[in-house]
This record gives C-alpha cells, structure tokens and sequence, in this order.
C-alpha cells in the first residue's frame, strides 16, 4: 500500500516497522462542544484506514486522545458554571455517540489528558534535564533553537518561521518559536502540583507523551487534519524526538479541509454545522458516505446538495443489498451454472479494483465506484432464476467492500418498532385492495413519524428519515 507522508512529501510504500503490526495515533477532539463535519472528517478517514489495514491482515492498535485540558473547556466551563471536569465528561460522552452513528469504532485505547498528567511531567522533566527546555516563572518552555530539526515537518526554517513570528509583550521566552510545555496557574484555573509550581500541561506534550507511552518510543502512522502539521505536529516531533532521541512516527498523514464556500469549517469563525444536527435530517452512514466521497487529502465544499447525493447513491447500494437479501430467502436451491461461475470469476476484477484504489494512499473515491461497478453488475445479472450459491457469492462481496469502508453496516430494518411494521402491512394490504386513498393516508402518517416508504420490484423498503424538527441551515 502506499501513503503520503507528509514529512517527506511523497507517496510511500508503507511498511509497518514490525511485520504485520501497526501502531497508529490520531490527534482526537477538544472536548468542549459537540464535533462539526469538519472533526468528523479525521475521525472516519482514519477509522477507515485502520478497517482497511485490518481487512489486509495487520494487527493495528489505534489510539486517539481527547483533549481534556484546555483554554476553551475552562472558558466553557466558566460560562456555564461547573467545572472543566464536568464539560468535558459530557462531550466525550457525546463523542461517543455522534462517533457510533457515523460508524467509527472505538481506538483500542482513548486516552485523556487528565489521566496522564503524571507521565507528563516526568516527560518535561527529561526535557529539561536534557537541555531541551528550560523554566521561567513556573511556566516550562522547549527552547527550539535546541532542536536542529525544527521544522522539517512543515518544511519551514527556524530563521524563516523566527522572522514572521510575533514579538508578544511580556515575553518570557528565550526564543520567538519557543512554545509552552507546562503553564503556571492563573488565577481560578484548575491545576497539578509539579517541580515548577502549581500548573497545567501545554497543548502539544500530550500527545507526545500519550503516543509514547502506549505506542512506543517510534509508531508507524501518525495522523489528523492538515491545519495539525504546524504548529502542533511539529512541536510534537520536537519534544519527542529530543527526549527519546528515536524517531516519533514513520508516515505523518494528513486529511484536508471540509469547507464551506470554500473557507476552512471551524468553531472559531462560527460557519460549522454539527453533525448532532446534520443527524436530525440524515443517517449518519450518509455522512460517512459523503465524507469518503472523496479522497482523503482533497477539500470538500459541505453543500446540502452533496448531502443529497450521498444519500440517494447509498440508497442505491442498500437497495442493491436489500434485493440480494430478498432473493436470497427465495431462490430455489438450485445447481449453480457455468456462466454464473464465469461471471462471479470476472466479479473479482471490482475486489482487484477495489484494493488497487484503497492502496492508492486510500483512494476512498475510487474504491466506491469500483463497487458502484459491482453493484451494476449484480442489479443486472442476479435474479430470482439465479442459483443460491451466485446470490450469496454476490452478497457476500458487496457486504464485503462496504464494510472495509465501514458502509452497509446496517439491516435495513434495524430498529424498527414494531408498530411502524404493522402500519406498513396495512398499507400494504390496502393497496392490494386497491384502496389507495387508505394506502397514501397511512403512507403520509409514516412520513410524519419519520419513515419512508419505498416501492421496489422486491417489495416494500422502509428507510428511516429524521426530518422531524427544524432543519438546519445548509
Ligand atoms: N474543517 C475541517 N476539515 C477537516 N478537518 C478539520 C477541520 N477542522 C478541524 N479539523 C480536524 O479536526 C480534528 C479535531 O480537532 P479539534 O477538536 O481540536 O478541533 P479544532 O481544530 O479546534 O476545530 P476548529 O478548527 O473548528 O476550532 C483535528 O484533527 C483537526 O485537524
Ligand atoms: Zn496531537
């Protein structure tokens, strides 16, 4: 498989340093607030990377963090009068869900910043010990003139990044790049014990310190956003590599930007859609499919529009999933032919396809539309004359596919109340009796409650809509 490395910026064959084992890290969210589209966008990339690595046989452990300890909590925290613990308790929980909707699995490990707090001071301690940060005033900085590399991630020079950089008044640091490890207590802040005083960790040396301890010294992949590579991977780099004088991670991966009338989506400009509220309207495996539309690296300008289209194309597939599902209950056991023989041997081109698109530093744009091809292919060849074995050799391919991209992971009917069912059945017992003024009534009750009906040449299918509430603006 190849990825790009931003450090080198290249497409590179990957190769895991142990044989069939990797050891991934992905910078998690800040837990103050529900995560937009945006966040969102990280998030399943690399749990689809990760599924992906899995499908080609590597055990993978994945870990991504959650920023318990930051500015924006203790603001959140003081606007709403409880404590920092108490915001980001709820939004990890909220985490949680929103993640579970759009088909991200849990890492093996999400480590908080609040729990590691000791690991963290004994990593700046080494620091300093080493001669790689120093202390003023209970704050600790990482003095980068002592790190030759700084900068080779984002391929910028100490002196150029030093010139542009903005002299602050009461500044303490010995050097303009320099950045804060440890922050001395301001006034009403929650805050450690630690040699330099009462204090709280800076934002970057979590990550070196919680990838380390649970990865190791040197980790395969290290991943999020682009807006990451400067300054926090960097920084990242800088501290870990100078206290344990290995190198951090071996491929850094980056996704880009989710956009809205082409301008990067983030909290602070206030133009985010949350996808707790883009939920209200889609499934979130919609979002999911939306966000893997395209690949990876490239932007993707948010648009109602596009949100339809991923909607009616993964309808597509669950009807091409339901069919089979449909058939396979109803075909007779029959002999399997030799042209379904020769059809399921060609079938295996859009697998070939597939994996050659996904090992293209994740083609996850390609890879759909080589099981698009599939699903053509099945719609017109898979029928009720077909033979058993064609029906679920064809099932278990497009189940397959999807699922490596973590889509039709749904039954069609999951969830489905009871009530809902049997006011379906009677719709459709009416327009068996033809009575359709009856039929449309019960039709238009189910869409108020939420739920579309769809007629099929198999049947009913029922799809579950959120459209209840206000919809939101986009
Ligand atoms: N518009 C975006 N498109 C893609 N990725 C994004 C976008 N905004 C943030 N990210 C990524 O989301 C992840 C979670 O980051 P975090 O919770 O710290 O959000 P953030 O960077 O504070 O968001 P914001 O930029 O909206 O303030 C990071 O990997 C970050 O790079
Ligand atoms: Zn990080």
């Amino acid at each position: 498989m190849k990825l790009y490395n931003t450090l080198t910026r290249k497409k590179e064959e990957f190769v895991p340093l142990v044989p069939g084992e990797v050891k991934m890290y992905v910078c998690g969210p800040t837990v103050y607030n529900y995560f937009h589209i945006g966040n969102a966008r990280p998030f399943t990339v690399f749990d689809t990377l990760r599924r992906y690595l899995e499908y080609r046989g590597y055990k993978v452990t994945y870990v991504q963090n959650f920023t318990d300890i930051d500015d924006k909590i203790i603001a959140r925290a003081a606007e709403e009068g409880i404590s920092p613990g108490e915001i980001s308790e709820k939004y990890i929980e909220e985490y949680y869900k929103d993640a579970a909707a759009l088909g991200i699995r849990k890492a093996d490990i999400h480590p908080r910043v609040t729990e590691n707090v000791e690991e963290i001071i004994a990593f700046v301690q080494k620091l300093i010990d080493k001669g790689f940060a120093y202390e003023v005033n209970g704050d600790v900085y990482f003095d980068t003139t002592k790190f030759h590399e700084y900068g080779k991630l984002s391929k910028q020079s100490l002196e150029d990044l030093e010139a542009g950089a903005r002299i602050e008044v009461n500044e303490v640091k010995r050097n303009p790049m320099d950045f804060a490890l440890w922050k001395a207590q301001k006034p009403g802040e929650q805050a450690w014990d630690s040699p330099w005083g009462k204090g709280r960790p800076g934002w970057h040396i979590e990550c070196s310190v919680m990838s380390t301890k649970y990865l190791g010294e040197t980790i395969d992949i290290h991943a999020g956003g682009q807006d990451l590579i400067f300054p926090h991977h960097e920084n990242e780099i800088a501290q870990s590599e100078a206290c344990t004088g290995h190198p951090f991670a071996r491929y850094w991966l980056h996704n880009g930007y989710i956009t809205i009338n082409d301008e990067k989506m983030s909290k602070s400009k206030g133009n985010f859609f949350t996808v707790r509220d883009i939920l209200k309207e889609f499934d979130g495996e919609v979002i999911r499919f939306f966000l893997l539309s395209a690949h990876y690296r490239n932007p993707i300008n948010f648009s109602r529009e596009l949100m339809e289209q991923s909607q009616s194309a993964l309808d597509r597939l669950y009807n091409a999933k339901g069919n089979l599902e449909h058939l396979l209950e109803n075909v007779e056991d029959r002999m399997v032919r030799d042209e379904e023989r020769q059809l399921l041997a060609q079938w295996k081109i859009y697998k070939d396809k597939f994996i050659e698109a996904m090992d293209d530093d994740l083609n996850t744009a390609d890879a759909i539309a080589a099981i698009f091809e599939l699903v053509k292919e099945i719609n017109s060849n898979v029928k009720g004359t077909s033979s058993k074995e064609l029906v679920q050799r064809s099932y278990a391919l497009l189940v397959e596919l999807a699922g490596v991209l973590g889509l039709l992971n749904k039954r069609n009917e999951e969830a489905i109340d009871p009530d809902i069912l049997q006011l379906v059945e009677e719709r459709q017992k009416a327009r068996k009796e033809k009575n359709f003024a009856l039929a449309d009534k019960i039709r238009d009750e189910l869409k108020e409650k939420g739920f579309i009906l769809k007629d099929t040449p198999q049947g009913v299918q029922i799809m579950k809509r959120n459209e209840s509430g206000t919809k939101p603006q986009f």
